[in-house]
């Protein structure tokens, strides 16, 4: 290890509001400028404070004294502002006197994996891990994620080291915090950690399929890593298990993301690799979101294995695994998931609340109270298996569907990945399936200097009053977040959103006209609150 170049853990006198840099259990803000109206708020100085906080954070979690000399790992996604915020993260934590192990270029669930892994000579398993990422935000974005052996930190944690990160910036900013002692600084080392955490996956698809060294012979497996972290998945995992990865695309990262956005919820990305996969011909195709947190596939017909569909193919792998077992899914999920999980595969759907912290955490806490769960799956592609410590790693979720993949051509059968389609046989889907976002000006007279979430909080209960009246519909007896609507041969949803001052609007239905009623049956009950932008509905209705 090195000795890193010191000096006081952050000099700027620049204030930052850190408080506001808390997207729920994630750290996120502007760090590139050049983006009118957006000020960069997440600044080097900023990261200095917040990765000291970290470390303190991190002692007094461990009920360690100052003392204690802490290793942490910082890993990167292909944002460009990644150096610079990795050069910040690791002042700030040598200059309080902690070790630190910098990756490079990684993936969120492998910084993660870091605080499992047991190898001392590359300096495993770390204390705590920093992530670099704002998944699939604009370019100008970036953000951290933090991780113990325990799992992602929470939104109270966050809060906690956001709230440390503010009171060590403003002592430095006044000169109070002592310069460290050259001795007392803590150290800096690289490792390839990324070969690690692949040569794990590798390992478990090789033990998976009878410890055949070359499961994937003879298919043809494509990645689309949108120039974020995911390119590894080709050379690192997916050849040394015999597969032709020719035709995979956009594997250099490239923090402009010139070619799509690496989301698989984004219907531009989904169709750039469909397309891929039918131009070469593969057998399958897997796209990964930036820091491969989040993951979809595409089948050889050019069928998308995303949000319902994706969860589905997971649960009937779980439910072979773990009969009658629960799975924990967010609240966006169709109706006919639900059928598919309960009645075609004999497990338990409980669909929770959106957001993938909330997913898994609640599929955790079923456990704890005796009721068996082993997946945690949100629309958006986050999924965590009880198997994988509950981590969302979107490259794991494509393990599991590389073993089905393997297992099927140990039977000898060369049906490429119809093995995987004929899992979600029977899965019903809806004709219209949409997402509205309604927007809530916060600084409309309406809202009475009152938040946006009370007033989001009365729109909900205004709509469910309404909608308690109307005939044709019907509350959903049991859901965790919004108001769940049954009616017309489909459903909708409406909830306030994770974050931001949104009420985000999901209507799924047999045609667009029972679409449509659902959409005016909600315009009707809303449409007196003035401070709601109803205009995306406004035109859907009229369609
Ligand atoms: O509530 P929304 O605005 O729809 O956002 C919900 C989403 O927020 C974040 O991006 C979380 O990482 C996701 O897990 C969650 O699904």
């Amino acid at each position: 290890m090195a000795a890193a170049q010191g000096g006081t853990v952050v000099s700027s006198s620049e204030k930052v509001e850190f408080l506001k840099l808390q997207n729920g259990s994630d750290i996120r803000g502007v760090a590139v400028a050049g983006v009118e109206g957006e000020p960069v708020n997440l600044t080097e100085p900023a990261t200095e404070a917040i990765a000291a906080a970290f470390s303190a954070w991190l002692l007094n979690r461990k009920k360690a004294d100052g003392l204690r000399r802490l290793r942490i790992s910082v890993g990167h996604d292909s944002r460009i502002s990644a150096h610079k915020l990795q050069n910040a993260v690791t002042h700030g934590i040598t200059s309080a006197g902690h070790d630190i192990v910098q990756f490079g270029l990684a993936s969120t669930p492998a910084m993660f994996n870091s605080t499992l892994t047991e190898d001392e000579r590359s300096h495993l398993p770390v204390d705590g891990a920093i992530m670099i990422t704002a998944s699939h935000l604009p370019y100008n974005r970036n953000g951290f994620k933090f991780f113990t052996s325990d799992g992602g930190l929470n939104k109270a944690d966050i809060k906690d080291i956001l709230e440390r990160a503010s009171k060590i910036y403003e002592e430095s900013a006044h000169g109070n915090l002592k310069e460290q002692e050259e001795a007392s600084r803590g150290v800096v080392a690289n490792v390839d950690y990324m070969s690690i955490y692949a040569s794990d996956l590798v390992q478990a698809v090789r033990k998976s399929a009878g410890d055949k060294e070359k499961p994937l012979e003879g298919l043809h497996i494509i990645v689309d890593a949108g120039n974020g972290a995911g390119g590894f998945f080709v050379d690192k995992v997916l050849k040394p298990l015999g597969a032709v990865t020719t035709g995979s695309q956009f594997l250099e990262p490239d923090g402009l993301f010139p070619n799509h956005i690496p989301n698989p919820e984004d219907k531009t990305a989904m169709k750039s690799i469909t397309q891929a996969v039918l131009d070469n011909k593969a057998d399958l195709g897997i796209i990964f979101d930036t820091d491969v947190d989040r993951s979809a596939a595409v089948d050889s017909s050019g069928r998308e294995l995303n949000r319902n569909r994706l969860i589905a193919l997971m649960a009937a792998i779980v439910l072979e695994e773990h009969p009658g077992t629960t799975v924990v899914t967010d609240s966006v999920t169709s109706d006919g998931l639900t059928v598919f999980i309960e009645n075609k595969l004999g497990g338990k759907h409980h669909r929770f609340k959106r957001g993938y912290k909330n997913v898994i955490d609640e599929a955790i806490r079923l456990n704890s109270i005796g009721e068996e769960s082993h997946l945690a799956m949100e629309t958006s592609g986050h999924g965590a298996l009880k198997e994988n410590h509950w981590l969302d790693d979107g490259a794991y979720l494509m393990v599991k569907l590389l073993n089905k993949l393997a297992a099927a051509r140990t039977l000898g059968s060369s049906i490429g990945s119809k093995v995987l389609t004929d899992l979600v046989e029977g899965l019903e889907e809806a004709a219209v399936s949409v997402e509205i976002r309604l927007k809530i000006d916060q600084n409309h007279s309406d809202l009475k200097g009152g938040s946006f979430r009370d007033y989001g909080e009365s729109v909900l209960r205004h709509l469910e009053n309404a909608i308690s009246k109307d005939p044709n519909l019907h509350i959903a007896p049991k859901n965790y977040e919004g108001v769940r609507v049954s009616g017309y041969g489909g459903w909708f949803l409406l909830r306030l959103s994770l974050h931001d001052p949104v009420l985000p609007l999901n209507i799924e239905a047999p045609s667009k006209d029972d679409a449509i009623k659902l959409g005016l049956a909600v315009l009707a009950a809303v449409n007196e609150f003035s401070a709601l932008d109803v205009t995306a509905l406004n035109k859907f209705v009229q369609q």
